[in-house]
């Protein structure tokens, strides 16, 4: 049995996979600290759903032509993230109906849904309050939290995150962390992003999502 299998089989069998895409109306939207697993495990969830996946920084690079380090090194952080906020702007106004099934080679066809798709943002994206208050009229808002050590591992893989060049990583990503909750904790589903397999992560989001779906009417 291959990973994307397994992985489809332990998500799907978590919910009713066709209950909860029946009931998404919205994109959904990870947010939270870098090296969580938005970009990661949003790709998986895109295409379990088979919906649509997009990633914030991708965009961004595609936007500005260039990888986030030279952006952040030629134009600084506060260029950054007005880019950022133009472009998260721009993917949540992309509403139409196509934009569901444009392109798919995916299990699902898409439900055609306006807007349905999954949105991976940058770590410091919900901080901003535009982009926040955006992210949550127009999309469901998924915090993904893990424990700082597992942030310091994740992160130390990758030498493409700017901020983390400015000292030690593990002091900085603490900073962040703690100063960045009150903004993530106002995203209506949190799901813990553990030292366990992908296919785990994403049969609790399933499940997570599942529940608020219920609990907020847009089911049953
Ligand atoms: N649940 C997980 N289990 C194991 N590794 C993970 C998990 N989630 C993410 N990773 C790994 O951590 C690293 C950072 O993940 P990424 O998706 O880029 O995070 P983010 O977009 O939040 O910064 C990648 O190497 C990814 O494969
Ligand atoms: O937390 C942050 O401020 C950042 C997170 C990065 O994205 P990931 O969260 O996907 O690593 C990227 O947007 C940039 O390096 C800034
Ligand atoms: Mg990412």
């Amino acid at each position: 049995m291959d990973e994307d299998h397994t992985l489809s089989e332990s998500a799907a069998e978590a919910v009713h996979l066709a209950a909860v895409l029946a009931h998404i109306d919205r994109p959904i939207v990870l947010v939270g600290m870098m090296g969580v697993g938005k970009t990661s495990l949003g790709r998986r969830l895109a295409a379990l759903l088979g919906v649509p996946f997009v990633d914030a920084d991708d965009e961004i690079e595609k936007a500005a032509h260039m990888p986030i380090p030279d952006i952040f090194a030629t134009y600084g952080e506060a260029f950054f993230r007005e880019g950022e906020r133009r472009v998260i702007a721009r993917l949540l106004g992309e509403n139409t109906p196509g934009d569901a099934i444009k392109g798919l080679k995916l299990p699902h066809a898409g439900n055609g849904k306006a807007g349905l798709k999954v949105l991976s943002t940058g770590g410091g994206a919900f901080v901003n309050d535009a982009t926040r208050e955006l992210i949550l009229a127009r999309g469901i808002a998924v915090w993904l939290d893990a424990e700082l050590e597992t942030l310091v591992d994740r992160t130390a893989r990758k030498g493409n995150r700017p901020l983390l060049k400015t000292g030690n990583p593990r002091e900085i990503l603490s900073n962040l962390k703690s100063s960045r909750e009150p903004f993530y904790s106002q995203a209506p589903i949190k799901v813990m992003s553990g030292n366990v397999p992908h296919s785990r992560t994403l049969a609790s989001l399933m499940v997570s999502l599942d529940e608020w779906l219920d609990a907020h009417g847009a089911k049953g």
